[in-house]
């Protein structure tokens, strides 16, 4: 990374100095160093800056706004542009309770660039929490917002663009805009799932309910595939019993032993991963009950109830009793302890695909042909998602419906293959390696036999980002064009590109 060495004074706005973090992301894949940063402490700073960059006629530089920087791709990065750090703005989390005031749900206002864990600290305060997560909690709702934000909830509640009511958004021309399904929808939807291509999320309005204390926590262990994925979409068919519901591939024993760090109870597992010559592959599902007083039973009967339905390997399955706060809060762990060895800040080529239904089975034998089991350190999530909870409104591209039963194609998986590359065994020959083979399975996968699509996609050139977006591209292309009509926002994923206001003809006609 380029330090920046001199502070600049742009009217009220001044620059950062120096910064290590505006290049540098959690992939630490790309390293690209913008010309300036700003840490804004409000809004209308943001929009100072963008109003005067879509003005200026012969200015070319880009934006980015930086939430907590855990991209893979650089997609929070602007090489010789300016990267907005949206930690400095003031998070300023307010809480409203069901029944104060006029209106009949609880919610926080919070801000773009606070992080979810700070929001489910000051939540369950008043008894609530959001209703959809992410695995991970150090992440910005303006980052989560921007790409859709899934975790095991996504099947009971959609994904986290799914509970948001209300949206402060500054545009790619500078407008501040306030917008919610009804007011300035287009940007709204646009926004949501939107990869920062056409506002900076200053503050978001998000749904809450009331959190449970505790949870149960229950892991179930299977070596066969089709059982392991018909007792998942068993599970999501029940969501007035069960809460959560992921599930992980299981190939070797580091998995095993990562996965446990915050998983309370000793598994008393201990699968054979190659027998007879060959590799075998087992499976995990994850899936919680929230004691919350709603189910009429008691945790642990709703648990015994469920696993009397589910065919898991005989007497491997295990269950924890665990604060609803440590719960969700699981992947620190994971995260702590990989610090304690250097394992946490490596290199990440990861790679999420959304695969329907009829093409899950082909994508884990494409998964398993390409990765070698015993050398892949990270996990893999499998589990599966409902289509109807996501709304086509916004910008997340789903995969197409393949025309089968109308039950069938309501099932969509999410499939992410997160692995790290640790630069004391993989080189950057190896890196290179590794993304590569990510990319031919992105390819294969998106071919019409499995027909997936990427998850906070990453894509070489703007011609895979039309294929990508496909029907919806034209969709894409005419709300960049309204929001941010001179390609200032976002460079990082190299959708659009930057053309300087003398160039465009589009960007006075339009009226945010
Ligand atoms: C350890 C780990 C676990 C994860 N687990 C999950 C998971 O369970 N589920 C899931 O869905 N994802 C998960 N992710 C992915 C993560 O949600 C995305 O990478 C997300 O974009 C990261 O948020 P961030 O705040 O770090 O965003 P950044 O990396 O800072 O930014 C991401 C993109 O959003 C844009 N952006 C950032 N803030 C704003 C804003 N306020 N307004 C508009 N655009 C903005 C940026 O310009 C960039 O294009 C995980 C990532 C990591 C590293």
């Amino acid at each position: 990374c380029k330090f920046i060495q001199s502070p600049m004074d742009f009217g009220p706005l001044s620059f950062l100095q120096k910064t290590s973090t505006a290049c540098v992301d959690f992939g630490r894949i790309l390293f690209n160093s913008p010309s300036a940063v700003l840490r804004p402490q409000s809004s209308e700073d943001i929009s100072l800056l963008l109003s005067f960059l879509s003005s200026s006629s012969f200015s070319r530089v880009t934006v980015a706004a930086r939430g907590a920087g855990h991209s893979i791709h650089g997609q929070a990065q602007a090489l010789d542009g300016i990267v907005i750090e949206m930690d400095a703005l003031p998070s300023n989390i307010e809480i409203h309770k069901k029944g104060e005031g006029v209106v009949g749900v609880s919610y926080a206002d919070v801000s773009g660039g606070a992080l979810w864990i700070e929001l489910l600290h000051e939540s369950l305060k008043h008894g609530l929490a959001p209703r959809s997560w992410t695995d991970y909690l150090y992440l910005s709702v303006g980052g989560t917002l921007s790409i859709g934000g899934i975790s095991g909830q996504t099947f009971k509640h959609g994904p986290q663009i799914s509970n948001v009511l209300q949206l402060d958004v500054v545009t790619g021309k500078g407008k501040l805009v306030t917008c919610t399904p009804t007011k300035s929808p287009e940007l709204f939807f646009a926004v949501l799932g939107g990869l920062g291509q056409f506002g900076i999320i200053t503050r978001a309005r998000i749904l809450l309910q009331d959190a449970p204390e505790k949870v149960k926590w229950v892991r179930a262990f299977y070596d066969d595939f089709d059982t392991f994925t018909s007792d998942q979409e068993l599970l999501i068919s029940m969501p007035e019993l069960v809460d959560y519901v992921e599930g992980f591939v299981v190939l070797n024993e580091q998995f095993l032993h990562g996965s446990s760090t915050a998983f309370p109870t000793h598994l008393d597992f201990t699968p054979e991963f190659h027998s007879n010559g060959s590799s075998n592959v087992y499976y995990c599902i994850e899936f919680a009950v929230h004691d919350d007083g709603s189910k009429n039973a008691s945790t642990e009967e709703v648990v015994e109830e469920i696993a009397r339905r589910m065919s898991h390997l005989p007497s491997h399955l295990y269950g924890a009793e665990v604060s609803y706060y440590d719960f969700l809060n699981r992947v620190r762990m994971e995260e702590m302890s990989l610090r304690s060895v250097g394992l946490w800040e490596v290199p990440h080529p990861w790679l999420n695909m959304f695969v329907p239904k009829s093409g899950i089975k082909a994508f884990r034998d494409l998964l398993l042909e390409t990765i070698s089991p015993d050398e892949f350190a990270g996990p893999i999530l499998l589990y599966p998602l409902l289509r109807d909870k996501w709304d086509t409104n916004t910008s997340v591209v789903l995969p197409d419906a393949a025309g089968g039963a109308a039950e069938d194609e309501r099932v969509l998986y999410i499939v992410g293959v997160l692995r790290s590359a640790n630069p004391a065994s993989c080189t950057a020959e190896c890196l290179r390696d590794l993304l590569r083979l990510n990319r031919g399975i992105a390819d294969a996968a998106s071919a019409p036999g499995i027909g997936a699509k990427q998850y906070i996609p990453h894509h070489p050139s703007p011609s895979h980002w039309r294929e990508h977006f496909g029907r919806r591209w034209e969709r894409l292309a005419a709300r960049k064009a309204r929001f941010d009509p001179l390609g200032i926002l976002a460079p990082g994923h190299g959708i659009f590109p930057r053309i300087s206001s003398a160039s465009s003809s589009s960007s006075s006609s339009s009226s945010l």
